[in-house]
């Protein structure tokens, strides 16, 4: 009788209640609960500071969240491994070997290219790489578009991205989002990206999180809270912050309204530091909570 082995766990992304505080027991991110299918395609959307780094890391199991709190294709990403889990952040951009003099086909190779032509050759082709390049001789956006492929190529089932795509043109920019959108409709698998870019990023989104001073504040299907835009009226509100330029996208319009109320929520950065409403950053004593993960194995390339 021929072995059937059991079928992956759908890429889902979940989170209960979950808290993670720094050492300074005031920041961190608190009381996020989140439940994102497979195939979906997150934004986190949320000011400089909001948490979404520290979410992201927490969901790549590169620091230490409390049990039962995160699970990601079913498992705990810190306590089960990371197998099938991409996180492309600043670790991996700062990685020193893209500024050697290594060819572009040789690195390539060394992370699994050979293993997977036919998507190396498509990521070539998506994001313009000269295979000829030195990397030691390239431009900014060249040696991201080199980074962005070295990360893409192994298949994926859970892709978390913090904002990595600075330094790219806006064609290749829109050529690797199309990608990243065709890989969710053809196989099984799930993005969540953390981004302040939001050029064509309109129908892209299947969810959006809004994250505010480490919480929540809102989540959901990207067209039901798409539809805000179309319900409220959002000029001038005589507090100086005015939005709603003509040409925006609905995507760019959302956002700026809860970057403004947020920022009209929070206060100025100088002003004493404020816990989401109705929440509390608990001070000390929160057993499994502040522990940074001794991650060295862990960390992206
Ligand atoms: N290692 C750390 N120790 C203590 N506090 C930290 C640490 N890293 C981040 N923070 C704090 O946690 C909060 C959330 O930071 P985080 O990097 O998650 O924000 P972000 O939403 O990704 O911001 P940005 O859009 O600027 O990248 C910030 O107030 C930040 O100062």
């Amino acid at each position: 009788m021929a072995d059937s082995a059991p079928a992956p766990a759908p890429p889902t992304v979940e989170t209960l209640d979950l808290t993670y505080l720094f050492p300074d027991r005031t920041t961190g991110v608190s009381n996020i609960n989140l439940s994102l299918p497979s195939r979906s395609r997150t934004l986190l959307i949320g000011a400089n500071g909001a948490g979404k780094t520290t979410l992201l890391r927490l969901l790549a199991g590169k620091r230490m969240a409390p049990s039962g709190t995160i699970k990601v294709s079913g498992v705990d990403p810190f306590k089960d491994g990371l197998k099938g889990v991409t996180y492309l952040g600043l670790e991996w951009v700062l990685n020193q070997i893209v500024r050697t003099d290594i060819g572009v086909d040789e690195l390539l190779a060394s992370i699994g290219g050979d293993a997977y032509p036919a998507r190396r050759d498509e990521l070539v082709a998506v994001l313009d790489i000269d295979t000829a390049w030195r990397m030691h001789a390239v431009s900014d956006g060249e040696r991201r578009r080199v980074q962005l492929a070295m990360g893409l190529i192994r298949p994926w089932t859970v892709l978390l991205l913090d904002e990595i795509t600075v330094d790219l043109d806006v064609w290749s920019r829109s050529q690797f989002l199309g990608w990243l959108r065709k890989e969710t409709e053809i196989r099984e698998c799930t993005i969540v990206y953390a981004t302040h870019i939001l050029d064509n990023l309109a129908g892209w989104p299947t969810h959006l999180v809004h994250m505010h001073l480490g919480a929540v504040k809102g989540w959901g299907k990207a067209e039901e809270m798409l539809a805000e835009v179309d319900r409220e009226d959002t000029g001038d509100k005589g507090d100086g912050l005015v939005i709603g330029a003509p040409g925006n996208s609905r995507l760019g319009e959302l956002v700026l309204r809860w970057l403004r109320d947020d920022l009209k929520s929070r206060g100025p950065r100088s002003q004493h530091r404020r816990a989401p409403e109705g929440k509390s950053y608990a001070v000390g004593g929160i057993g499994g909570y502040g522990l940074e993960a001794k991650t060295a194995g862990r960390e992206a390339m």
